[in-house]
């Protein structure tokens, strides 16, 4: 894991374990629960959406990096509601390298 991603996953599980939601946002979000949480995720992807397609025209990509970080961020809340963290992403991620997206789509159609 990467030392940004390594020092956030411990930062989140801090904050679910021992804070209080009056005080922290990644505890208010628990504290509303899975819902709330995917709420949040849908809408940071709207956004990002959004944001890549004005930067398209612009040419300027500062809105897309933040909101797209908006994103990741509230993706790591979700797995971290749910007992998981950017470990288990990354281990997929690297389990895919070197399997083309079209080989691996055909061998689920098979
Ligand atoms: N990386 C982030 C991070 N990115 C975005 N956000 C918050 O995510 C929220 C979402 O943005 P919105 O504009 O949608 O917020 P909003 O309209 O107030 O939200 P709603 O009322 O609609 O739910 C904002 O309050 C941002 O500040 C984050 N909050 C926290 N972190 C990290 O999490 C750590 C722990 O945070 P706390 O739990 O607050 O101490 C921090 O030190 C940071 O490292």
């Amino acid at each position: 894991m990467s030392d940004v991603l390594k020092t956030l996953a411990d930062l989140l599980e801090q904050r679910k374990q021992n804070a209080d939601p009056e005080s922290s946002y990644v505890a208010s979000l628990h504290h509303k629960g899975l819902n709330k949480i995917l709420e949040k995720v849908g809408e940071e992807a709207n956004e990002a959406i959004i944001a890549a397609k004005d930067a398209e025209h612009s040419g300027d990509n500062k809105d897309v990096i933040y909101e797209t970080a908006d994103l990741w961020f509230h993706s790591l809340v979700m797995l971290s509601h749910l007992g998981e963290d950017s470990d288990a992403v990354l281990d997929e991620l690297a389990r895919r390298f070197g399997l083309s997206g079209i080989d691996e789509k055909a061998s689920r159609n098979k």
